[in-house]
């Protein structure tokens, strides 16, 4: 997901700007109407003059039952666990991961504060607030993600997770200072677990030390905070869009008893339940073209909020050094991308996004061009056609 809100885009868009709670009051110059922000704290969401195309969700299908893994087993009994887990779906559940309970409580009480009870004009002059979606750059983007978040780098000693929460001496403490340090703690914790995994992963493809360490830069890796606040057209709006992660990995803290996230499988849309206490693993991009295609970088989605609830989730995001020469090692794969670094995967993307509103993501580095070019069409065009 993107980190600036893209509000100068929304200009474009010829419609109401929705409430987040619902309800009358001053209406939008254009169009029906329903505008107020009876809810100050809620970015001014658009929406469609369009009534929104419906969500798929099959309601009959049943909850996905996810894999849960031992993180203490995960390098030596559960291996093989970890390992089918990460070839049939690429999402799994870690438990016994050493995450202290309050620290999770306390980390998602402070983001549901920040984000919840700030005033939008407030926040969104935070370094690294974002609202909506990034790509609505492009008119075509035809889903508004019905969230807002704080983007947090966790280079430890940079400045930037100083500049965002604040330097710890500062007298304006307004509440985001205390966040600065929950983060930090977390972020350890993250690039603890990001390793342990990625270790037992990379022992199994045959990794040698150096591509084990380059190709997870776990203490490089960002947090981003989310809240996805009460929606008033929670059945044809979504939280975020359905998309693959570019990470290697990524860990996910959700609100314990809030639910919202869907993965795909088997074509179809299945909610993941939340379940309190786990973190739930997706592997991303970078996982699949380290392992040859072996593993697979999960695509998921979240439901917008219902009028009456809100989400919010923290995650984890690893990447590979940014230069490092991503590559199967021989023998896995059979050389289906060619060797690519994560800083070309990633202004690739952001190409993309510029030029059709989405991501195309792996298959533009397939290694035969014919492939390449197959695929890539079969991402875009249901886009532009809006199927
Ligand atoms: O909030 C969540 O549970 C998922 C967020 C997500 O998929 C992402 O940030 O890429
Ligand atoms: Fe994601």
């Amino acid at each position: 997901m993107g980190r600036d809100g893209g509000r100068r885009l929304l200009m474009g868009w010829a419609s109401a700007a929705a409430t987040c709670g619902g309800g009358g009051g001053e209406s939008s110059s254009t169009t029906t109407t329903r505008t107020t922000q009876m809810d100050p704290s809620c970015p001014p969401f658009p929406q469609p003059e369009a009534p929104p195309l419906p969500l798929q969700l099959q309601p009959g299908l049943p909850g996905l039952e996810l894999p849960t893994l031992d993180l203490e087993r995960v390098g030596g009994e559960d291996r093989a666990a970890l390992v089918a887990a990460c070839r049939d779906l690429g999402a799994f559940r870690v438990v016994n991961h050493g995450v202290p309970g309050e620290l999770r409580r306390r980390l998602l009480e402070l983001v549901k504060q920040l984000l919840g009870r700030d005033t939008f004009e407030l926040k969104k002059a935070r370094p690294g607030y974002f609202w909506g979606t990034a790509a609505l750059k492009s008119l075509r983007v035809k889903e508004v993600n019905w969230l807002e978040g704080l983007h947090v780098d966790l280079v430890p000693g940079s400045s930037s997770l100083s500049s965002q929460v604040g330097d710890g001496d500062d007298d304006d403490d307004d509440g985001w200072v205390p966040i600065r340090a929950l983060m930090a703690e977390y972020g350890d914790h993250m690039a603890r677990i990001a390793r342990k995994l990625f270790d037992a992963l990379a022992d199994e493809l045959g990794l040698d030390h150096h591509q084990a360490a380059s190709y997870l830069a776990e203490r490089q890796g960002f947090l981003r905070l989310y809240r996805y606040p009460p929606c008033p057209s929670s059945a044809s709006c979504l939280g975020m869009e359905p998309h693959t992660d570019s990470s290697v990995l990524s860990i996910i803290l959700g609100q314990d008893h809030v639910g919202g996230l869907q993965v795909l499988r088997d074509g179809a849309w299945r909610d993941v339940f939340p379940a309190p206490g786990e973190l739930l693993v997706n592997l991303g991009d970078m996982m699949t073209a380290i392992s040859g295609g072996s593993y697979q970088s999960v695509r998921h989605r979240v439901l917008a909020s219902r009028p009456s609830t809100e989400r919010v989730s923290c995650c984890y995001f690893a990447f590979p050094q940014e230069d490092a020469v991503v590559e199967a090692p021989s023998g896995i794969g059979d050389g289906v991308y060619r060797p690519f670094s994560y800083r070309e995967f990633r202004e690739q993307v952001q190409a993309d996004i510029k030029a059709v509103g989405t991501k195309v993501g792996l298959s533009r580095f397939y290694a035969t061009a014919t492939r390449s070019q197959t695929v890539k069409m079969e991402y875009i065009m249901p886009f532009l056609w809006g199927s």
